[in-house]
């Protein structure tokens, strides 16, 4: 794609810059933990079906060894195998892409009913879409007492991109415009993203994509995590907000870094307090347990802005299935104590039954 340069943003040495979604064999290091001095029995097995990427930043040591001591063991699942063959595990982790895997994981569900698979590949597929990801936030009727949340105008782009900016003044959609890869995929390209300022350049874009209206937030967003009841929220640094003279003086697209990726967040940072008070607790348990629901999810994360000048207008601009929790503060706990409460509702049904 011919694009018109870069926004670079400051990297900070906390910056971990592993968010490039590729996976680097070479940097493989075993995870060893210590054994325990009396043994735990197993209350829990999970398999686990992940990428090294995520098995190196999801299964840390805090994590394995805070799961062991709750008798809880992390197995990894031999793709090349037959599932049936492995196991027998009570919960199957997983976070691989092509459509094989996603039959594999749905036969293997149908099949065993006692199984919890996290989470259901269809669901997955329904959050992996840019379009049909932030649907269901825009069909949600919450209650707006602790404020609106909605989500940003869009439009989806499959095909010409040189009918991009006709199709975008016909729509009447405002400069600037974010765009976005239609499917993530968990590749780099899938993350990587444009900010457009002017219409004619639109063209240069490759489809299929997204284009998202850009909301002024003041450079703050929220990532708010959620493993199944239990949320947390952090705050991370965003894309600057852009004024209508820069929009004026600029043309052209320009592709931007994962800005808000970064594990360092902006938690500490001397900010404007307008723009870093958090969303209000009851408003994003009340949007993370209807999306947990709507998306028939339990593993992931929404990033929030709050639209500047303003107090209580939300704009939901993604969903992430099974994000980064290796950089969410207290995860090992979070997930620990998830898995059991999981292993109780078993436990509570067979004696319903
Ligand atoms: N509509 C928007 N208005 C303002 N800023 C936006 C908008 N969409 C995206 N951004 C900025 O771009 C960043 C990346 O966008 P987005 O989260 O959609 O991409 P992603 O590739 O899915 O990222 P992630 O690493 O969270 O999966 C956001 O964190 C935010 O800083
Ligand atoms: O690896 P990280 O810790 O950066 O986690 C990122 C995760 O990568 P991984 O699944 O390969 O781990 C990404 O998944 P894909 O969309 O690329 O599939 C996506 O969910 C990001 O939003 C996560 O960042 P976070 O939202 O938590 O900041
Ligand atoms: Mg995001
Ligand atoms: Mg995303």
């Amino acid at each position: 794609m011919r694009f018109d340069g870069e926004i670079s943003i400051a990297k900070t040495d906390e910056d971990d810059g592993d968010c490039d979604g590729e996976d680097k064999e070479s940097e493989f290091s075993l995870i060893r933990t210590s054994p325990p001095s009396t043994p735990t029995p197993t209350r829990l097995v999970v398999g686990y079906a992940l990428t090294l990427k995520k098995r190196q930043s999801f299964l840390q040591p805090k994590l394995l060894e805070l799961a062991r001591s709750k008798g809880i063991l992390f197995i990894p699942i031999d793709v090349k195998q037959p599932l049936s063959d492995q196991g027998p595990f009570d919960v199957v982790l997983h976070k691989l892409t092509g459509k094989e895997w996603s039959q594999t994981i749905e036969d293997y569900g149908q099949k065993n009913p006692d199984v919890t698979v996290l989470d259901p590949p269809d669901a997955i597929e329904h959050v992996n879409n840019r379009q049909s990801m932030l649907a269901d936030v825009a069909d949600l009727k919450l209650p707006e007492c602790y404020g609106r949340v909605t989500v940003p105008r869009q439009l989806v782009f499959t095909t010409d991109p040189l009918s991009i900016p006709e199709e975008v003044t016909k729509e009447g959609l405002k400069l600037p415009l974010v765009a976005k890869p239609l499917v993530v995929d968990g590749s780099a390209k899938s993350h990587e993203l444009f900010l457009a300022y002017d219409k004619v350049s639109l063209a240069k874009l490759e489809p299929p994509l997204v284009l998202q209206e850009f909301v002024n937030h003041g450079g703050v967003l929220f990532k708010v995590y959620i493993i199944g009841e239990s949320i947390k929220v952090v705050r991370r640094f965003s894309l600057p907000d852009v004024c209508k003279r820069e929009l004026s003086k600029i043309a052209g697209v320009f592709r931007f870094p994962r800005v808000s990726c970064a594990s360092a967040s902006a938690d500490g940072a001397d900010l404007d307090p307008n723009v870093s008070e958090l969303p209000p607790s009851p408003l994003l348990e009340m949007l993370a347990r209807e999306l947990r629901i709507r998306l028939g999810l339990q593993l992931f994360n929404i990033d929030i802005i709050r639209e500047y000048g303003t107090k209580d207008l939300y704009y939901v601009i993604d969903i992430n299935y099974f994000p980064g929790y290796g950089k969410m503060p207290e995860y090992e706990h979070i997930f620990t104590d998830f898995l059991l409460r999981l292993e109780q509702s078993k436990y509570k049904k067979v004696l319903v039954a």
